[in-house]
C-alpha cells in the first residue's frame, strides 16, 4: 500500500502549536498527502492526562480522529533534562504558563539547574497515527545536547534557543530549519513512520 492508501487522502495534524506544526507539514512533504490542522478544522484541545509523552500523543491523536473522522497524527513532544530528574518532560508546554511565554520556562530550567555541571538535555518526540477502525501506532525520536545560556537565536519555539544539539556550533534557535529537520526529534519520528509504511508497502 502506498502512504496515500494507509495514511487516507486528508491527514490532520491534531496540535495547537504553530512552531509544530509548520515543522510537521514540511516533514510530511515527502508523503504526498493532502494536511489539516487541528486548529482550521477548529477541533477541540484534548487535556493532556497521560504520564508519557506516547500516552499523551495517542490521547491528542484519538481525540482529532474520532471527531473528525479522519486519519489524525498528534505529536507529543518536551526537552527532558536529567539534572533536574527528567523536568519539564511532559510538562515542557505547562511551564510556559498560560501565555505560552518560553522565555520564562527557558529561565526555569536554567534557574534549575544552577551551579550543576551537567547540562545535558535531550528532547523527546513522540508521533501517534490514529486511523478509524484501526490500532493506533507510535513512532519515536530523540535528539541530545547541552543547554546554553543564554539562549541564542530567534528561529523555531520553545525551549529552541537553548538547545544546542551534539556536534553542533549553531543552536536550534539559530539554524535553518532544514538543517534542525536533519536530525531533530521529530524529524527522527517521522524517519521510524516513515520505515513502518515502507514495511507495510
Ligand atoms: O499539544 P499540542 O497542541 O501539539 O501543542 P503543545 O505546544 O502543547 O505541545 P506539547 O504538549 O507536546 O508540549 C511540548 C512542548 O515542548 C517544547 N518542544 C517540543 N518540541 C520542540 C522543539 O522542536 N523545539 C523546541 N521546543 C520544543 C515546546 O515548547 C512544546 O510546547
Ligand atoms: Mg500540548
Amino acid at each position: 500500500m502506498t502512504a496515500r492508501a494507509l495514511l487516507g487522502e486528508r491527514l490532520v495534524i491534531a496540535s495547537h502549536n504553530p512552531g509544530k506544526v509548520r515543522e510537521i507539514e514540511a516533514l510530511l512533504t515527502p508523503f504526498g498527502i493532502e494536511v489539516v490542522s487541528a486548529g482550521t478544522l477548529e477541533l477541540p484541545e484534548p487535556e493532556e492526562t497521560g504520564h508519557t509523552f506516547a500516552e499523551n500523543a495517542a490521547l491528542k491523536a484519538e481525540t482529532a480522529a474520532e471527531s473528525s473522522g479522519l486519519a489524525a497524527l498528534a505529536d507529543d513532544s518536551g526537552l527532558v533534562v536529567p539534572a533536574l530528574d527528567g523536568a519539564p518532560g511532559i510538562y515542557s508546554a505547562r511551564w510556559a504558563g498560560p501565555d505560552k511565554d518560553f522565555s520564562h520556562a527557558m529561565e526555569r530550567v536554567n534557574r534549575e539547574l544552577g551551579e550543576s555541571r551537567d547540562r545535558h538535555a535531550y528532547f523527546v518526540c513522540a508521533l501517534a497515527l490514529a486511523r478509524p477502525g484501526e490500532e493506533i501506532r507510535i513512532f519515536e525520536g530523540r535528539v541530545d545536547g547541552v543547554l546554553l545560556w543564554p539562549p541564542r537565536g530567534e528561529r523555531g519555539f520553545g525551549y529552541d534557543p537553548m538547545f544546542l544539539p551534539d556536534g553542533r556550533s549553531e543552536s536550534f534557535g539559530e539554524m535553518d530549519p532544514a538543517e534542525k529537520h536533519a536530525i531533530s526529534h521529530r524529524a527522527r519520528a517521522f524517519r521510524d513512520l516513515d520505515s513502518w509504511l515502507r514495511k507495510t508497502e
